[in-house]
């Protein structure tokens, strides 16, 4: 699968990790940064370059690390059209896909170690968008952001 990951600085341990770890499954990854040399950028940076391919569909899916996971998946989910969920645990990544069709998986290093980011990983990659009322339900949320540009270009 190809996949696109990035991180913060303080994520970017756990990032090296994951990457390892999905390349040794033998996916197709694309690493954004943060590289470790000069100066991070903010998270919202990362997260929009990973957004971005997926919303070009050079990627299929997305994984995003900083300290918490929050900023970093706030972040992507301002890009229109991606979900990017937070998770720390498989259940809610496997969850998240399969119900509210996210492309991203978000989590934070100062909240799980590298035996759960990888676990969380898998069980987001595992994992199929189940269509049918989820699918009804997922163009419910993309219609709040559809009405939402469209009151914000009126005025
Ligand atoms: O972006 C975040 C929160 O919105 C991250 O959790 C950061 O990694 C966290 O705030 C730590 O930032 P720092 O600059 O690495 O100390």
């Amino acid at each position: 699968m190809k996949i696109a990951i990035g991180s913060d600085s303080s994520g970017i341990e756990l990032k090296n990790i994951v990457v390892a770890h999905l390349l040794d499954a033998g996916h197709d990854v694309t690493d954004v940064g943060w590289d470790g040399t000069g100066e991070a950028e903010y998270s919202a940076h990362y997260a929009r370059k990973v957004a971005h391919l997926i919303r070009d569909e050079d990627v299929e899916r997305g994984v995003l690390i900083c300290g918490t996971g929050i900023g970093i998946s706030i972040s992507a989910n301002k890009v229109r059209g991606i979900g990017a969920a937070v998770c720390s645990e498989p259940y809610t990544a496997q969850h998240t896909r399969e119900h509210n069709g996210s492309q991203i998986i978000a989590f934070g290093a100062f909240v799980v170690g590298p035996q759960m980011a990888c676990a969380i990983t898998d069980a987001f990659l595992g994992a199929e968008f189940k269509g049918g009322i989820f699918a009804e339900r997922f163009n419910l949320i993309a219609a709040i952001e559809d009405e939402e540009l469209a009151a914000a270009s009126r005025g």
